[in-house]
C-alpha cells in the first residue's frame, strides 16, 4: 500500500477485549438456536444509523443496558402500580423477605441482570421501584459480609439461563445449540461510535470492518467443533467478528486482576495504599496479561492482510501494538486509550512500566481522550524511556550513534481524539413510545419534586461516596429542599476481584456507601418521602434510563478521574424539547475528560473532593428558578452551548478522525523509514547521483547548503577521542577534510556555498571562516549569519537575534548545573543564544548503566526545562544521542536560509545593500536564474521549506522521518559532495 488512494478500500481490524456479540449456549428465549447455515442478523443502515434488531445497547457506553423485551413494555407501563406509601411498601417487603423489586421491570427478561449485577445488589432490599418515590431500602439495611460485587463473576459462566427452564448444554454432543446475543461487556461507546460510521459507501473511509475480541463467557469446556462452529458464525457478515480464545484462568488473571486491580486504579491516578494493597502496582497476573495480548496478536496476524488498518482499543491491550509489529504486521496500527492516563509520577510506580509504554509505542498513532492525558503520556515516555517527546509525538531514538543502525528511529504520533456519542441514534431512541410512557410515569410520581440523576460504577474512582456525602451536606445546608428533592443513583457494579476469600477495598466501599445512603434516608425520610433512591443497573431498563435523563432537573457526575463521561452527553441531548430555560443542569467533576473541553464549560464544574463546594453546586443547579428573563435565557444558552459541543464531538468524528490520522501517520512514517515500503524517499548514493547531476551539470547558478557537524564533519568521534578537551575541534583532521570538500565546491564560480552549523562563531567555525572567507556561514542554528565575500566586499557577521529576550539562559544553565553535578563527565556549553548540555562524553557506542543513567538524567532535565521555561520563553529542545540543545523557538536554520534567499530579509548585507544571497547576482532575487539548489541537512524544517522551490534537491541525513526528496547516508556525504564539486 503506497498511496493514500489505497486507503479508500481499507479494512479496519478493531481489537477490543470484548466482541460486540457473544455466544450463549442453548436456544434463545423463543426456543430458537442460531443455525450454522442461516445468515446472521444483518445491520441495515439508513442515514448512517444502525437499525439492527433489538435489543441493542445504544449510547450506553459505561455499561450496556438492554431494552426489555415485549413482556416488559407498554402493557406493564400503562398499568403502572398505584403510588404506595412507605408503610405499604414495608408491608409488602415483609411479605417478600427477599425484597424483590416490584417495579414494572421484568428482571428475568433482562439478560444483563445476571451479568452486570451481583446477586447481592440485584436482589437486595436496597433496590427500589423507580415508579415509587416513597419506596426504598429498610433503614437498617446493610450488606452482609459475604457479599461482594463481582463485576464479571458470572460473565464467563455457563449458567446464564436462569430466566429459562434449567438448561444443561450437551457440550460433548455433536452440535450443541447456541445463539448470538449482544455482549454485555463490550465497550458500548466504542461500538456505537463504530456503528455510526458507514463502512461501505463513503470515499476515503474504511470499506469493511472486523472486530477481534473475546466472548466474555467461560469457554474452557467447549469442544474444538463448537469453537469452530461459533467462530464461523461470528465471522460472517453482520457480525464480522473474529474470536480470540483464551483459557478461563488466564483471562481471569489478566482482566480481574491485572486490568482491574493494577492498571485501572493506576491509570486513574490512584496512589497505592501500601502496604494494605500489596498487589496494587506489582502483580504476578502480568504474565496473564501478556498471554492475553499475545493471543490477540496471534489471532490478528492470522487474519491480517496488506491494506488493513489495525485499531487497538483500551488499556486491556497496551502490549498489543508492539506484539503485532514483532509478528510482522507492517501496515498501520493505531492505539486508543479510552480511560485516563496519569502523570509520570504515578505511572512510574508500575513495575512493568517500560513494557507497557514500549507496547503502546509499537503503534503509528497513540490516541487519548484529552490533551492532558496525551501530554502525560509523552512526558512519561520521555522520563521513563528517555526518548524524545515532541508536541506531535515520540521520536524513538533507534540505535546509538556509531552503530550500524544509528539514527534509524521511528516516529510515533500522539494525538487527541475525544470520544463522542451517536446523537442521531439517541434522538431516534428517545422517540420510542415506551420512553414517553415512562416519562409520563416519572412526571406523575415525582410531581412537585426536583430530580437529580447519576449513574456511576461502584468503585473508588467514580466518586459515588463523595456524591452521596455532598448530597447530605446539601440537605443539611438547605432544609427547604428536604422533602422536595430526590437523588436517583444508578449503580454500575465495580471491578472487584473474583477471589472468593478476599475482602476487597471495593466491598468495603460499597458497604460504606450503602450505610451512608441508609443513614441519609433514615435522617431525612418521611412517610411519603425518601431522598436517595439507589438502583443497580439491572433494575433499570434502557427506556427508563432515557426517561429518567429526560425528566432530570440535574445530572451529577463526581468522578475523581475519568476518561470521558459520555453519560453526560446523553443527558444534554435528552434535555432537548423542554420549554426554553427549563433544561436540566449538568453538575460535572473537573476531573472528567468531558470537562476538559471548552464546550463543556457551560456546566457547573465541581471538585468532587470538596463536599461543601459540591453541595453548593447542587443548590445552584436546583435553585435556578427561571423566574426572571435573564435567568431563563442564561440557562438556555448554557445548555445550547453544551449541546453544540456534544453534536460537534460526535462518535462518527471520533472514528473517522482517528482512523484517518492513523493511516496518514503510517504513510508518513513509511517515508521516513529507510528502505520503507512506500519507496518514496530514495537514498542518494553513487548509483543514483547521476539523476541529480543531469540538471546540476547544466546550471549556471547553484546554491549549496550543507550542514557541518553531524553531516559533513563527524565531530563527536574526535572529541570523544580527545576527551572533550577545550578547543579540540580546531585540530580535528575531520574538520580539515570537511574544509577541503567545501573548498572544492566553492572553487567553481557557479557555486555559492553556505555552511549551516549549530556551533558558535568562534572555534571550528572561526577556522572555516578564516580558511574559506568567501563562503557563507550560518552559526548557532541561525542566530548569526556571515555573509559571503564577493567582488572585494568583506564579509561580516550579522546578529539575527539582537532583540531577543535571553534571560532564560541563566535559569537554564543553573538547572543544568544541578544535573551536571549528578551526571559524571557531563558539561554545559553556553552559547550566545542557546545552551547545550552534553550529558554523555563517553564512548558513543557504549550501552552501560552509566550511559543509561545519563540518558535518564537528560530526559529528566529536558522535562524540567520544558515545564518551567519552555512555554514562558518560547523555547524548544532538540535532543541528540549524547546531548541536547535548548534554543528559542523562533530561531532556526530554516529562518536563516529564508533570510539568505529573501532580498529584503535581515541577512541583507549592509555593504552591498542586497541580501546575502543576492549580493552576488541580482538576478537571483527574482529567482529567474536560480537554477539549482542542493541542500544536505538533518534539519527537517529547512528541507521542507526548500522543497517548495522546484529547483531544489533536498537530501536528509537525519535517519529520521523526512519529507526531503532524498536520503543521504552521513558516511557518504563527503564523497558525494566531491562528485558534485567535480561536475
Ligand atoms: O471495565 P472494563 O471492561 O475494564 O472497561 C473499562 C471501561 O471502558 C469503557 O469506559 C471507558 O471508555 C468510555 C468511552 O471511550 C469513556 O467514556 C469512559 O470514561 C472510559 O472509562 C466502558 O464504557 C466502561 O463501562 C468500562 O468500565
Amino acid at each position: 500500500m503506497s498511496s493514500s488512494s489505497s486507503f479508500r478500500n481499507y479494512r479496519v481490524v478493531i481489537a477490543s477485549l470484548f466482541l460486540p456479540n457473544t455466544i450463549v449456549l442453548g436456544t434463545d428465549g423463543s426456543g430458537k438456536s442460531t443455525p450454522d447455515n442461516v445468515a446472521p442478523r444483518t445491520t441495515s443502515k439508513a442515514n448512517g444509523l444502525s437499525s439492527s434488531a433489538k435489543p441493542k445497547d445504544i449510547n450506553m457506553p459505561e455499561v450496556v443496558l438492554r431494552l426489555q423485551n415485549d413482556k416488559t413494555k407498554p402493557a406493564v407501563l400503562s398499568r403502572a402500580p398505584p403510588l404506595k406509601s412507605i408503610v405499604e411498601d414495608l408491608r409488602d417487603r415483609s411479605r417478600h423477605p427477599t425484597g424483590a423489586p416490584t417495579s414494572p421491570v421484568n428482571e428475568s427478561s433482562n439478560p444483563f441482570s445476571k451479568i452486570n449485577t451481583p446477586t447481592s445488589m440485584s436482589k437486595s432490599p436496597s433496590t427500589t421501584d423507580l415508579t415509587s418515590p416513597t419506596k426504598g431500602p429498610p433503614l437498617s439495611y446493610r450488606i452482609p459480609n459475604q457479599r461482594r460485587l463481582r463485576r464479571r463473576a458470572s460473565s464467563r459462566s455457563l449458567s446464564r439461563r436462569s430466566d429459562h427452564a434449567p438448561y444443561s448444554p450437551d457440550l460433548d454432543g455433536p452440535n450443541p445449540d447456541f445463539h448470538i446475543e449482544p455482549n454485555a461487556h463490550c465497550n458500548g461507546g466504542l461500538k456505537n461510535a463504530v456503528d455510526s460510521v458507514s463502512f461501505s459507501t463513503a470515499r476515503a473511509q474504511p470499506r469493511k470492518k472486523m472486530w477481534v475480541g473475546t466472548l466474555g463467557v467461560e469457554t474452557d469446556s467447549w469442544s474444538d467443533t463448537l469453537r469452530q462452529r461459533t467462530s464461523t458464525r461470528l465471522r460472517a457478515g453482520g457480525y464480522e467478528s473474529e474470536v480470540v480464545w483464551v483459557e478461563d484462568a488466564v483471562f481471569e488473571g489478566c482482566y480481574d486482576e491485572f486490568c482491574h486491580q493494577v492498571l485501572w486504579p493506576a491509570l486513574h491516578y490512584a496512589i497505592p495504599d501500601a502496604p494494605k494493597t500489596t498487589m496494587f502496582y506489582e502483580s504476578a497476573s502480568f504474565k496473564q496479561y501478556v498471554k492475553v495480548n499475545q493471543k490477540f496478536a496471534d489471532t490478528i496476524k492470522q487474519i491480517w492482510r496488506e491494506g488493513d488498518v489495525v485499531w487497538v482499543n483500551d488499556y486491556h491491550l497496551m502490549l498489543l501494538p508492539a506484539m503485532l509489529r514483532a509478528a510482522g504486521v507492517t501496515g498501520p496500527i493505531g492505539f486508543f486509550m479510552h480511560i485516563a492516563f496519569p502523570s509520570s509520577e504515578i505511572f512510574r510506580c508500575l513495575s512493568v512500566r517500560d513494557k507497557l509504554l514500549k507496547g503502546m509505542l509499537g503503534a503509528d498513532l497513540v490516541g487519548f481522550q484529552t490533551a492532558n492525558f496525551a501530554r502525560h503520556f509523552r512526558q512519561t515516555c520521555s522520563r521513563i524511556l528517555a526518548v524524545e517527546a515532541l508536541p506531535r509525538g515520540i521520536q524513538l531514538m533507534g540505535e546509538e550513534e556509531g552503530s550500524s543502525q544509528e539514527g534509524k528511529g521511528r516516529f510515533v504520533d500522539v494525538g487527541v481524539y475525544p470520544m463522542g456519542i451517536d446523537v442521531a441514534l439517541l434522538r431516534e431512541r428517545r422517540r420510542e413510545p415506551e420512553v414517553s410512557e415512562w416519562i409520563a410515569v416519572l412526571k406523575q410520581r415525582y410531581a412537585g419534586m426536583k430530580l437529580i440523576v447519576g449513574r456511576d460504577k461502584m468503585d473508588e474512582i467514580q466518586g459515588v461516596k463523595q456524591k452521596i456525602q455532598a448530597f447530605e451536606v446539601f440537605l443539611e445546608k438547605h432544609p427547604e429542599y428536604q422533602g422536595k428533592v430526590v437523588l436517583i443513583q444508578i449503580a454500575i457494579p465495580s471491578n472487584a476481584p473474583r477471589s472468593p476469600n478476599t475482602a476487597t477495598p471495593n466491598s468495603a466501599l460499597i458497604d460504606q456507601i450503602l450505610t451512608t445512603v441508609s443513614s441519609i434516608n433514615s435522617r431525612f425520610s418521611t412517610l411519603t418521602y425518601q431522598p436517595i433512591v439507589f438502583l443497580p443497573t439491572s433494575d433499570v431498563t434502557y427506556s427508563q434510563y432515557l426517561a429518567l435523563l429526560t425528566c432530570a432537573d440535574a445530572f451529577i457526575v463526581t468522578s475523581l478521574r475519568e476518561g470521558m463521561a459520555l453519560r453526560t452527553h446523553e443527558f444534554v441531548v435528552l434535555q432537548e424539547g423542554k420549554e426554553r430555560g427549563k433544561q436540566g443542569v449538568l453538575v460535572l467533576s473537573e476531573f472528567t475528560g468531558s470537562w476538559s473541553f471548552r464546550g463543556f464549560r457551560s456546566c457547573i464544574g465541581i471538585n468532587p473532593w470538596d463536599k461543601t463546594g459540591t453541595a453548593n453546586s447542587i443548590y445552584e443547579a436546583l435553585n435556578d428558578t427561571c423566574s426572571d428573563v435573564d435567568a431563563v435565557e442564561g440557562r438556555y444558552r448554557r445548555w445550547e452551548e453544551l449541546l453544540g459541543w456534544v453534536e460537534e464531538q460526535s462518535g462518527q468524528k471520533f472514528v473517522t478522525g482517528f482512523l484517518g490520522r492513523c493511516s496518514r501517520a503510517w504513510q508518513e512514517h513509511q517515508r521516513g523509514t529507510e528502505g520503507g515500503n512506500s519507496g518514496s524517499v530514495d537514498v542518494l548514493d553513487r548509483s543514483k547521483v547521476g539523476r541529480v547531476l543531469v540538471q546540476w551539470r547544466h546550471c549556471t547558478r547553484r546554491l549549496v547548503l550543507v550542514d557541518l557537524e553531524g553531516t559533513l564533519w563527524d565531530r563527536e568521534k574526535y572529541r570523544f577521542k580527545m576527551k572533550f578537551k577545550k578547543d579540540v575541534d580546531v585540530q580535528d583532521p575531520g574538520l580539515k577534510a570537511a574544509i577541503e570538500i567545501l573548498r572544492q565546491l566553492n572553487a567553481d564560480k557557479r557555486n555559492e556555498v553556505w555552511v549551516l552549523s549549530g556551533l558558535t562563531v568562534q572555534g571550528a567555525l572561526g577556522v572555516v571562516a578564516r580558511e574559506l572567507p568567501d563562503i557563507g556561514i550560518v552559526a548557532e542554528n541561525g542566530c548569526f549569519i556571515k555573509t559571503r565575500t564577493r567582488r572585494g566586499q568583506p564579509s561580516q557577521w550579522i546578529n539575527m537575534v539582537g532583540n531577543l529576550n535571553m534571560t532564560w539562559k541563566s535559569s537554564c544553565v543553573e538547572m543544568l548545573n544541578y544535573f551536571t553535578e549528578r551526571t559524571p563527565n557531563s558539561f554545559v556549553e553556553e552559547r550566545q543564544t542557546s545552551v547545550v548540555w552534553r550529558f554523555w562524553t563517553g564512548d558513543p557506542t557504549e550501552d552501560s548503566a552509566d550511559r543509561q543513567w545519563a540518558r535518564r538524567q537528560a530526559a529528566e532535565a529536558q522535562n524540567h526545562i520544558f515545564d518551567s521555561l519552555g512555554e514562558r520563553y518560547g523555547l524548544r529542545i532538540i535532543p541528540g544521542a549524547n546531548s541536547f540543545l535548548v534554543i528559542p523557538n523562533n530561531i532556526s536554520r530554516s529562518t536563516a536560509v529564508g533570510a539568505i534567499l529573501h532580498p529584503g530579509g535581515p541577512a541583507q548585507a549592509p555593504l552591498s545593500g542586497r541580501s546575502a544571497w543576492t549580493s552576488n547576482d541580482l538576478a537571483m532575487a527574482s529567482g529567474d536564474d536560480l537554477e539549482c539548489v542542493l541542500a544536505v541537512s538533518g534539519d527537517e524544517k529547512l528541507l521542507r521549506r526548500l522543497n517548495e522551490l522546484d529547483t531544489a534537491e533536498t537530501c536528509s541525513t537525519s535517519g529520521k522521518g523526512t519529507d526531503a526528496k532524498w536520503r543521504m547516508d552521513r558516511a557518504q556525504v563527503g564523497e558525494l559532495l566531491t562528485v558534485f564539486a567535480r561536475v
